[in-house]
Protein backbone atom coordinates (compact mmCIF):
# COMPACT_ATOMS: atom_id res chain seq x y z
CA UNK A 1 0.00 0.00 0.00
CA UNK A 2 1.26 3.36 -0.86
CA UNK A 3 1.19 5.36 2.42
CA UNK A 4 3.27 1.96 3.57
CA UNK A 5 6.09 3.12 1.92
CA UNK A 6 6.85 5.48 3.71
CA UNK A 7 9.65 4.44 5.56
CA UNK A 8 12.78 5.47 8.24
CA UNK A 9 13.99 4.89 11.33
CA UNK A 10 13.88 6.53 14.92
CA UNK A 11 17.43 6.41 15.19
CA UNK A 12 18.59 7.78 11.69
CA UNK A 13 20.77 10.75 12.21
CA UNK A 14 20.29 14.08 10.52
CA UNK A 15 19.81 13.56 6.61
CA UNK A 16 20.58 10.14 6.61
CA UNK A 17 17.93 7.69 6.10
CA UNK A 18 14.37 8.93 6.27
CA UNK A 19 12.42 9.21 3.61
CA UNK A 20 9.01 9.68 2.30
CA UNK A 21 6.86 8.45 -0.13
CA UNK A 22 3.85 10.57 -1.04
CA UNK A 23 0.41 8.31 -2.18
CA UNK A 24 -0.85 8.95 -5.56
CA UNK A 25 -3.26 12.24 -6.02
CA UNK A 26 -7.06 11.36 -6.31
CA UNK A 27 -8.62 10.15 -9.66
CA UNK A 28 -12.01 11.53 -8.80
CA UNK A 29 -13.14 14.46 -10.57
CA UNK A 30 -13.54 17.14 -7.62
CA UNK A 31 -14.45 20.93 -8.29
CA UNK A 32 -11.58 22.64 -7.54
CA UNK A 33 -10.92 26.46 -7.04
CA UNK A 34 -8.96 28.18 -9.75
CA UNK A 35 -5.97 29.38 -7.89
CA UNK A 36 -3.11 31.65 -9.40
CA UNK A 37 0.48 30.23 -8.74
CA UNK A 38 2.84 33.35 -7.61
CA UNK A 39 6.47 31.75 -9.60
CA UNK A 40 8.74 33.66 -6.78
CA UNK A 41 11.52 33.64 -8.97
CA UNK A 42 9.90 36.44 -10.76
CA UNK A 43 11.47 38.44 -7.54
CA UNK A 44 14.44 38.94 -8.38
CA UNK A 45 13.54 41.47 -11.37
CA UNK A 46 11.82 44.96 -10.74
CA UNK A 47 9.24 43.86 -13.51
CA UNK A 48 9.19 40.87 -11.90
CA UNK A 49 8.05 42.53 -8.55
CA UNK A 50 5.22 44.65 -10.42
CA UNK A 51 3.70 41.65 -11.97
CA UNK A 52 3.67 39.48 -8.57
CA UNK A 53 2.14 42.33 -6.91
CA UNK A 54 -0.52 42.54 -9.47
CA UNK A 55 -0.65 38.58 -9.37
CA UNK A 56 -1.33 38.90 -5.69
CA UNK A 57 -3.83 41.91 -5.77
CA UNK A 58 -6.14 39.64 -8.10
CA UNK A 59 -5.66 36.64 -5.59
CA UNK A 60 -6.81 38.41 -2.71
CA UNK A 61 -9.43 40.13 -3.59
CA UNK A 62 -10.54 36.99 -4.99
CA UNK A 63 -10.59 33.96 -2.80
CA UNK A 64 -7.63 34.60 -0.46
CA UNK A 65 -6.01 31.65 -1.46
CA UNK A 66 -2.94 30.67 -3.86
CA UNK A 67 -0.19 28.78 -4.98
CA UNK A 68 4.12 29.82 -5.28
CA UNK A 69 6.42 27.98 -6.50
CA UNK A 70 10.23 28.85 -6.41
CA UNK A 71 9.76 29.57 -3.08
CA UNK A 72 13.35 28.35 -2.56
CA UNK A 73 12.97 25.04 -0.71
CA UNK A 74 14.20 21.78 -2.14
CA UNK A 75 11.99 18.95 -2.71
CA UNK A 76 14.37 16.66 -0.70
CA UNK A 77 13.99 19.16 2.06
CA UNK A 78 10.66 19.34 2.01
CA UNK A 79 10.53 15.61 1.86
CA UNK A 80 12.41 15.23 4.93
CA UNK A 81 9.81 17.46 6.92
CA UNK A 82 7.00 14.78 5.99
CA UNK A 83 9.08 11.73 6.75
CA UNK A 84 9.80 12.86 10.52
CA UNK A 85 6.24 14.09 10.68
CA UNK A 86 5.42 10.49 9.70
CA UNK A 87 8.30 9.54 11.91
CA UNK A 88 6.69 11.46 15.39
CA UNK A 89 3.42 9.88 14.52
CA UNK A 90 4.36 6.58 14.35
CA UNK A 91 5.42 6.87 17.78
CA UNK A 92 3.39 4.58 20.12
CA UNK A 93 0.67 7.27 21.57
CA UNK A 94 2.00 6.33 25.43
CA UNK A 95 5.46 7.79 23.58
CA UNK A 96 3.59 10.78 22.09
CA UNK A 97 1.65 11.76 25.36
CA UNK A 98 4.90 12.54 27.05
CA UNK A 99 5.31 15.51 24.53
CA UNK A 100 1.46 16.38 24.86
CA UNK A 101 1.39 20.21 24.69
CA UNK A 102 -0.78 22.94 27.13
CA UNK A 103 -2.56 24.37 24.73
CA UNK A 104 -4.00 27.33 26.82
CA UNK A 105 -0.33 28.03 28.23
CA UNK A 106 1.81 27.65 25.07
CA UNK A 107 -0.93 27.05 21.84
CA UNK A 108 0.37 23.75 19.86
CA UNK A 109 4.00 23.66 20.60
CA UNK A 110 4.09 19.83 21.35
CA UNK A 111 1.91 16.82 20.57
CA UNK A 112 -1.63 16.75 20.40
CA UNK A 113 -3.86 13.98 20.31
CA UNK A 114 -6.65 13.31 18.64
CA UNK A 115 -10.22 12.47 19.31
CA UNK A 116 -11.20 15.80 21.70
CA UNK A 117 -14.07 16.25 19.30
CA UNK A 118 -17.30 14.70 17.82
CA UNK A 119 -18.08 14.92 14.69
CA UNK A 120 -21.52 13.04 14.34
CA UNK A 121 -22.29 11.15 17.19
CA UNK A 122 -19.70 8.11 17.91
CA UNK A 123 -17.64 9.78 15.29
CA UNK A 124 -14.31 11.92 16.98
CA UNK A 125 -11.76 13.58 15.30
CA UNK A 126 -8.56 12.00 13.41
CA UNK A 127 -6.13 14.38 13.66
CA UNK A 128 -3.10 14.82 15.47
CA UNK A 129 -0.36 17.48 15.31
CA UNK A 130 2.90 18.15 16.70
CA UNK A 131 4.15 21.75 16.52
CA UNK A 132 6.75 24.13 16.99
CA UNK A 133 7.25 27.69 18.48
CA UNK A 134 9.87 29.83 16.79
CA UNK A 135 13.31 28.89 17.20
CA UNK A 136 14.61 32.24 18.96
CA UNK A 137 15.47 33.23 22.27
CA UNK A 138 11.60 33.25 23.66
CA UNK A 139 11.44 29.51 22.51
CA UNK A 140 10.96 27.28 25.66
CA UNK A 141 12.97 24.38 26.50
CA UNK A 142 11.01 20.56 26.22
CA UNK A 143 11.55 17.69 25.94
CA UNK A 144 11.63 16.66 22.12
CA UNK A 145 11.01 13.03 20.52
CA UNK A 146 14.46 11.68 19.91
CA UNK A 147 13.46 12.11 15.47
CA UNK A 148 13.29 15.63 16.18
CA UNK A 149 15.67 16.13 18.35
CA UNK A 150 17.99 14.57 15.71
CA UNK A 151 16.17 16.55 13.23
CA UNK A 152 15.93 19.75 14.96
CA UNK A 153 18.27 21.78 12.95
CA UNK A 154 16.91 21.25 9.59
CA UNK A 155 13.28 21.99 11.15
CA UNK A 156 14.48 25.36 11.93
CA UNK A 157 15.91 25.88 9.14
CA UNK A 158 12.53 25.02 7.38
CA UNK A 159 11.01 27.42 9.95
CA UNK A 160 12.98 30.09 9.24
CA UNK A 161 13.28 29.79 5.57
CA UNK A 162 9.14 29.68 5.77
CA UNK A 163 8.99 32.75 7.90
CA UNK A 164 11.68 35.10 6.56
CA UNK A 165 12.54 34.12 2.98
CA UNK A 166 8.76 33.42 1.63
CA UNK A 167 6.77 35.16 4.39
CA UNK A 168 9.34 37.87 3.58
CA UNK A 169 8.69 38.13 0.19
CA UNK A 170 4.83 37.95 0.66
CA UNK A 171 4.87 40.58 3.23
CA UNK A 172 6.68 42.98 1.03
CA UNK A 173 4.13 42.38 -1.69
CA UNK A 174 1.25 42.77 0.43
CA UNK A 175 3.16 45.78 1.16
CA UNK A 176 3.35 47.00 -2.34
CA UNK A 177 -0.36 46.08 -3.19
CA UNK A 178 -1.23 48.73 -0.36
CA UNK A 179 0.81 51.28 -0.91
CA UNK A 180 2.60 51.01 2.14
CA UNK A 181 6.22 51.39 2.89
CA UNK A 182 8.05 48.04 1.30
CA UNK A 183 8.76 47.09 4.97
CA UNK A 184 5.71 47.69 7.00
CA UNK A 185 5.04 44.19 7.41
CA UNK A 186 8.30 42.75 7.98
CA UNK A 187 9.03 44.73 10.52
CA UNK A 188 5.92 43.67 12.56
CA UNK A 189 7.39 40.07 11.72
CA UNK A 190 10.59 39.78 12.78
CA UNK A 191 11.16 36.37 13.39
CA UNK A 192 13.95 36.81 16.10
CA UNK A 193 11.03 38.58 18.37
CA UNK A 194 8.64 37.22 20.56
CA UNK A 195 5.55 35.49 18.67
CA UNK A 196 2.75 33.07 17.97
CA UNK A 197 4.30 31.63 14.49
CA UNK A 198 3.97 27.51 14.28
CA UNK A 199 5.25 25.37 12.04
CA UNK A 200 2.70 22.46 12.40
CA UNK A 201 2.58 18.68 11.56
CA UNK A 202 -0.91 17.34 11.13
CA UNK A 203 -1.94 13.99 10.46
CA UNK A 204 -5.89 12.71 9.61
CA UNK A 205 -5.93 9.55 10.17
CA UNK A 206 -7.03 6.59 7.62
CA UNK A 207 -11.43 6.33 8.45
CA UNK A 208 -12.74 3.04 8.86
CA UNK A 209 -15.49 2.46 5.77
CA UNK A 210 -18.07 2.35 8.59
CA UNK A 211 -16.88 5.97 9.84
CA UNK A 212 -16.58 7.80 6.91
CA UNK A 213 -20.38 6.47 5.79
CA UNK A 214 -21.32 8.17 8.99
CA UNK A 215 -19.48 11.19 8.65
CA UNK A 216 -21.23 11.47 5.31
CA UNK A 217 -20.04 15.19 3.99
CA UNK A 218 -19.12 16.48 7.94
CA UNK A 219 -16.04 18.26 7.54
CA UNK A 220 -13.05 16.92 9.55
CA UNK A 221 -12.37 20.50 10.24
CA UNK A 222 -15.14 22.55 9.88
CA UNK A 223 -15.36 25.84 8.39
CA UNK A 224 -13.26 28.15 10.00
CA UNK A 225 -10.58 31.31 9.41
CA UNK A 226 -6.65 31.21 10.45
CA UNK A 227 -5.65 32.88 13.26
CA UNK A 228 -2.40 34.69 11.45
CA UNK A 229 -1.28 37.04 8.75
CA UNK A 230 -0.75 34.33 6.27
CA UNK A 231 -0.68 30.09 6.38
CA UNK A 232 1.65 28.31 3.86
CA UNK A 233 0.12 25.00 3.51
CA UNK A 234 3.00 22.48 1.84
CA UNK A 235 2.13 20.80 -0.86
CA UNK A 236 0.69 17.23 -0.15
CA UNK A 237 -1.87 14.71 -2.51
CA UNK A 238 -4.32 13.89 -0.07
CA UNK A 239 -7.60 15.71 -1.35
CA UNK A 240 -9.98 17.23 1.38
CA UNK A 241 -9.23 20.87 1.76
CA UNK A 242 -12.02 23.26 0.56
CA UNK A 243 -12.26 26.95 0.33
CA UNK A 244 -15.22 29.10 0.92
CA UNK A 245 -15.17 31.33 -2.62
CA UNK A 246 -16.76 34.90 -2.17
CA UNK A 247 -20.15 33.66 -4.37
CA UNK A 248 -20.35 31.04 -1.05
CA UNK A 249 -19.45 27.95 -3.14
CA UNK A 250 -17.13 25.26 -1.39
CA UNK A 251 -14.41 24.53 -3.83
CA UNK A 252 -11.11 21.91 -3.47
CA UNK A 253 -7.46 22.72 -3.13
CA UNK A 254 -5.84 21.34 -5.46
CA UNK A 255 -2.30 19.58 -4.83
CA UNK A 256 -0.68 22.07 -8.04
CA UNK A 257 3.10 20.71 -8.45
CA UNK A 258 5.81 21.69 -6.31
CA UNK A 259 3.66 24.16 -4.76
CA UNK A 260 3.12 25.90 -1.13
CA UNK A 261 -0.96 27.02 -0.76
CA UNK A 262 -1.26 30.16 0.65
CA UNK A 263 -4.45 31.46 2.89
CA UNK A 264 -4.69 34.86 4.15
CA UNK A 265 -5.54 35.25 7.77
CA UNK A 266 -7.34 36.92 10.23
CA UNK A 267 -4.77 39.52 11.39
CA UNK A 268 -4.54 40.99 7.98
CA UNK A 269 -7.97 40.95 7.45
CA UNK A 270 -8.44 42.74 10.35
CA UNK A 271 -5.81 45.31 9.43
CA UNK A 272 -6.92 45.89 5.80
CA UNK A 273 -10.77 46.11 6.71
CA UNK A 274 -11.42 42.66 5.01
CA UNK A 275 -9.55 43.92 1.59
CA UNK A 276 -7.19 40.98 2.24
CA UNK A 277 -9.52 38.50 3.05
CA UNK A 278 -9.14 35.75 5.60
CA UNK A 279 -10.89 32.75 4.26
CA UNK A 280 -12.98 30.38 5.39
CA UNK A 281 -11.91 26.73 4.90
CA UNK A 282 -12.12 23.36 5.98
CA UNK A 283 -11.52 19.93 5.38
CA UNK A 284 -13.47 17.05 4.44
CA UNK A 285 -12.93 13.10 4.13
CA UNK A 286 -10.85 12.20 1.05
CA UNK A 287 -12.51 11.36 -1.85
CA UNK A 288 -12.92 7.24 -1.83
CA UNK A 289 -9.75 6.40 -3.73
CA UNK A 290 -7.90 8.08 -0.73
CA UNK A 291 -10.38 7.14 1.74
CA UNK A 292 -7.66 4.39 3.23
CA UNK A 293 -4.45 6.94 3.20
CA UNK A 294 -3.18 8.81 6.19
CA UNK A 295 -3.05 12.59 5.14
CA UNK A 296 -0.11 13.96 6.69
CA UNK A 297 0.42 17.72 6.42
CA UNK A 298 3.47 20.25 7.42
CA UNK A 299 1.89 23.63 7.75
CA UNK A 300 3.36 27.45 8.81
CA UNK A 301 1.28 29.56 10.55
CA UNK A 302 2.92 33.27 10.05
CA UNK A 303 1.74 36.10 13.14
CA UNK A 304 2.14 39.17 13.17
CA UNK A 305 4.93 39.75 16.66
CA UNK A 306 2.59 39.12 20.26
CA UNK A 307 2.96 42.79 21.06
CA UNK A 308 1.48 44.77 17.84
CA UNK A 309 -1.56 46.18 17.90
CA UNK A 310 -4.31 45.08 15.88
CA UNK A 311 -5.31 48.55 14.00
CA UNK A 312 -6.33 49.34 10.92
CA UNK A 313 -3.27 50.16 8.69
CA UNK A 314 -3.09 53.88 6.75
CA UNK A 315 -3.15 52.72 2.92
CA UNK A 316 -4.32 55.09 -0.13
CA UNK A 317 -6.07 51.92 -1.36
CA UNK A 318 -7.71 51.01 1.28
CA UNK A 319 -8.90 54.91 1.89
CA UNK A 320 -12.51 54.14 -0.33
CA UNK A 321 -12.99 50.72 1.47
CA UNK A 322 -14.57 50.63 4.60
CA UNK A 323 -14.31 47.80 6.08
CA UNK A 324 -16.26 44.64 4.95
CA UNK A 325 -14.17 42.50 7.34
CA UNK A 326 -16.69 39.67 8.65
CA UNK A 327 -14.12 39.57 11.72
CA UNK A 328 -15.41 42.93 12.45
CA UNK A 329 -13.12 46.04 14.23
CA UNK A 330 -10.02 44.78 16.36
CA UNK A 331 -9.45 47.68 17.44
CA UNK A 332 -6.22 47.66 19.33
CA UNK A 333 -6.11 43.96 20.70
CA UNK A 334 -2.54 42.81 20.34
CA UNK A 335 -1.74 39.68 18.05
CA UNK A 336 -0.65 38.01 20.89
CA UNK A 337 -3.90 38.66 22.60
CA UNK A 338 -5.59 37.31 19.40
CA UNK A 339 -3.70 34.16 19.62
CA UNK A 340 -4.38 33.17 22.88
CA UNK A 341 -8.03 34.19 22.75
CA UNK A 342 -8.61 31.92 19.77
CA UNK A 343 -6.34 29.16 21.28
CA UNK A 344 -7.87 29.24 24.04
CA UNK A 345 -11.55 28.54 22.16
CA UNK A 346 -10.26 25.66 20.18
CA UNK A 347 -8.85 23.78 23.48
CA UNK A 348 -12.39 24.07 24.54
CA UNK A 349 -14.11 23.29 21.49
CA UNK A 350 -14.75 19.63 22.82
CA UNK A 351 -18.48 20.48 23.83
CA UNK A 352 -19.75 22.87 21.52
CA UNK A 353 -18.45 21.03 18.42
CA UNK A 354 -22.15 20.23 17.24
CA UNK A 355 -23.49 23.60 17.74
CA UNK A 356 -22.89 26.79 15.44
CA UNK A 357 -22.99 29.04 17.95
CA UNK A 358 -20.48 31.89 17.08
CA UNK A 359 -17.83 32.01 19.66
CA UNK A 360 -15.77 35.04 21.31
CA UNK A 361 -12.56 35.31 21.28
CA UNK A 362 -10.63 38.29 22.93
CA UNK A 363 -14.45 39.94 23.27
CA UNK A 364 -14.30 39.47 18.93
CA UNK A 365 -17.00 37.06 17.48
CA UNK A 366 -15.72 34.18 15.59
CA UNK A 367 -18.43 32.76 13.02
CA UNK A 368 -18.62 29.04 12.47
CA UNK A 369 -19.15 27.62 9.24
CA UNK A 370 -20.87 24.26 8.13
O1 LIG B 1 -5.06 20.21 6.43
C1 LIG B 1 -5.30 21.14 5.68
O2 LIG B 1 -5.24 21.02 4.44
C2 LIG B 1 -5.69 22.48 6.23
C3 LIG B 1 -5.57 22.56 7.71
C4 LIG B 1 -6.11 23.83 8.28
O3 LIG B 1 -6.95 24.48 7.72
C5 LIG B 1 -5.59 24.33 9.57
O4 LIG B 1 -4.84 23.60 10.23
O5 LIG B 1 -5.89 25.48 9.91
FE1 LIG C 1 -6.97 26.51 8.54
Amino acid sequence: MAEKQAVGSINSREGETLKYTYPPETKADLDYADLVALDLSLFDSPRGVERLADQLKNAVENTGFFYITNFGLSQAEIDHQFAIAKEVFDLPLSEKLKYEANLEMDGYVGYRPSGNRELVPGVFDNIEVYGFDQFNSYRRRRELPPVVEQNLSSIEKVSRHLHIEVGGKLLRLISIVLGLPEDYFLSRHRYDHKGGCNLRYLKYGARSAEEVEKLGETPSVRGHTDFGTLTFLLRQPVAGLQVNTPDGQWKYVKAHPASITVNVADMMDFVTGGYLRSSVHRVLSPPADQARLDRIGVVYFLRYEDDVALRRVDSPILKDWGSRSRLGEASGITAGEWVKARTSDNAKMTAIYLNHEPQVAGGIKVKNYA
